[in-house]
């Protein structure tokens, strides 16, 4: 199976190395065409300059000899020249070469799908993405989420192939804004034709007009299909849907007024939808600590005679469920180890759906499982993970650690990491269910990316290097609705986290059991 590009961000950085080697073709190509055209050129002056002498060009024998034999060879060697066609070639070949390394279109459909998750849950405004700004728009009030130190705005193709990506889907609340954008930078650079562009404003005005007319907004489907016609006024097609238009909009003129509102797709209305996007866009909220004592900072030592020599220090930052993080618990190396012993193993994560693994939109990513073998630094997180939890993480009591790469957008929408039915593949390691998370940042991120639980209603940001443990399960062995969690979208960055999930079995004498429900 091919690999995709865009859910995880190793992924897309290596579309890097086929583009350097486009690069490199189109520079050798541009030298040849540039050596071509200057030795053309120097061909035009001097035949040029001879035309051009006030002394009679034939009286000169030589001159004479030149002219006939310039008609009857030069001339012809010139206009049946193959260069062109040979620089040409070597730069058809050269990508043909490269082309089974480049992204596929289903990585342009996820990368678009991306763009329009980021605006989604952070609000960002199209017009403001397009210009390269990641600014939140709430009514009236506009606050930047990220300030990039260099602006980069998109070209009208750019907007129309993510506005088409919806269009494609039936998604018109995502293609409208997008198209309308495409369609506004097409009209600001009208005329100048750009060769690596897919579409003109005529495609834009086109599928925006159709758009329209499918979200019920017929008055703008019809002053788009007239402005159409003023560039191709042949076209008979959107002819028809003109007079469509107007028939529609003379039987019931309230359409012209109604400006419909169209509905997010695919997301029914949800609570926790709604409490999710917040916390996201807050990029990390936490209780504020001295107006809640019960949540404290301390070092936890566990009695462990490692974490005496070795104190990390602990935050609590919610109490039901019970949060805490583990400050600087690995180091920048450590870090950075473990992320390159994971990638090349790196695959598209999957979610348990019944009893199979599926890849689905909401969760992003890429992942992968290593093992203590792998490297003796699994053994030693391992132990520090026992030190600070008093828990059992030796197989089969954990499972692998599992090292997670975010993709463009990458995230995890709300979720338990426990099973909630009997039948997931959760159950196969015979150990019981997930009890408690040990999560790891392995890396920052610019912006987004906060891990945010929904119902306890704080998103924690990513704090590089630290650790994030919570029990999954009460003690008397039921899932705690309360910890469902997720990892909101990355909007800039390099996201990379890495989960031990410690199972039930192997922690009886370590994780008193109880049958109140509320423990
Ligand atoms: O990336 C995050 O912040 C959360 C990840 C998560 O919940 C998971 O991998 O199960
Ligand atoms: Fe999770």
């Amino acid at each position: 199976v091919r690999e995709d590009a865009f859910s995880a961000l190793t992924s897309v950085a290596r579309a890097l190395a086929p583009e350097r080697r486009l690069l490199g073709l189109l520079r050798r190509y541009l030298r040849g065409e540039e050596a071509r055209l200057r030795d053309l050129t120097r061909f035009y002056d001097k035949v040029l300059s001879l035309h051009e002498d006030s002394t009679a060009p034939v009286v000169n024998p030589l001159l004479a000899f030149t002219l006939i034999k310039r008609l009857q060879s030069d001339w012809k060697n010139v206009v049946h020249s193959l260069e062109a066609s040979e620089n040409i070639r070597a730069l058809k070949d050269g990508y043909e070469k490269v082309e089974q390394d480049l992204p596929a279109f289903e990585d342009l459909e996820g990368a678009a799908r991306a763009l329009m998750r980021l605006q989604d849950v952070y609000m960002l405004n199209v017009k403001g993405l397009a210009r390269g700004v990641f600014q939140r728009v709430t009514g009236s009030a506009v606050t930047d989420l990220y300030s990039p130190r260099r602006l980069f705005s998109l070209t009208a193709d750019d907007c129309f192939q993510v506005g088409k990506v919806a269009y494609d889907m039936g998604d018109y609340y995502h293609a409208i804004p997008w198209l309308e954008e495409a369609a506004s930078l097409f009209r600001g650079s009208y005329g100048e034709w750009k060769t690596e562009d897919e579409a003109s404003l005529e495609d834009a005005l086109d599928h925006l007009a159709f758009a329209y007319f499918q979200a019920g907004n017929i008055s703008c489907a019809l002053s788009l299909s007239r402005e159409f016609l003023l560039y191709s006024p042949d076209n008979k097609r959107m002819a028809r849907n003109v007079l469509k238009y107007e028939r529609l909009l003379a039987e019931s003129p309230h359409q012209a007024a109604a400006e419909a509102v169209i509905q997010r797709p695919n997301v029914p209305h949800l609570q926790t939808r709604d409490t999710y996007e917040e916390l996201c866009q807050t990029l990390g909220s936490q209780p504020i600590h001295y107006q809640i004592p019960s949540l404290y900072c301390s070092y936890e030592t566990n009695s462990s005679p490692y974490l005496l020599l070795q104190p990390i220090r602990k935050e609590v930052i919610h109490l039901r469920p019970f949060v805490v993080l583990y400050h600087n618990f690995v180091s920048d190396s450590e870090a950075q180890k473990i992320r390159e012993l994971a990638e090349p193993w790196l695959q598209r994560s999957v979610v348990a759906s019944g009893e199979r693994q599926l890849q689905v939109e909401y969760r992003i990513s890429k992942s992968a499982w290593l093992k203590d073998t792998v490297d003796p630094i699994l053994g030693t997180l391992d132990h520090r993970i026992a030190a600070l939890t008093g828990l059992d993480v030796q197989s089969p009591h954990a499972e692998y650690l599992q090292v997670v790469n975010y993709g463009i957008g990458g995230h995890y929408e709300p979720h338990f990491d426990h099973a909630t039915s009997p039948s997931s593949p959760l159950y196969r390691m015979k150990s019981g269910n997930r009890v408690a998370t040990f999560m790891i940042y392995l890396s920052s991120v610019e912006a987004g990316g906060a891990t945010a639980f929904i119902y306890a209603n704080f998103s924690m940001p990513v704090v590089k290097n630290a650790a994030l443990f919570w029990w999954n399960l009460h003690r008397n062995g039921e899932g705690d609705d309360d910890t469902l969690h997720a990892g909101c979208p990355v909007l800039v960055g390099d996201k990379w986290v890495a989960n031990k999930w410690i199972h039930e079995y192997g922690q009886e004498f370590r994780r008193p059991c109880s049958s109140r429900p509320e423990d």
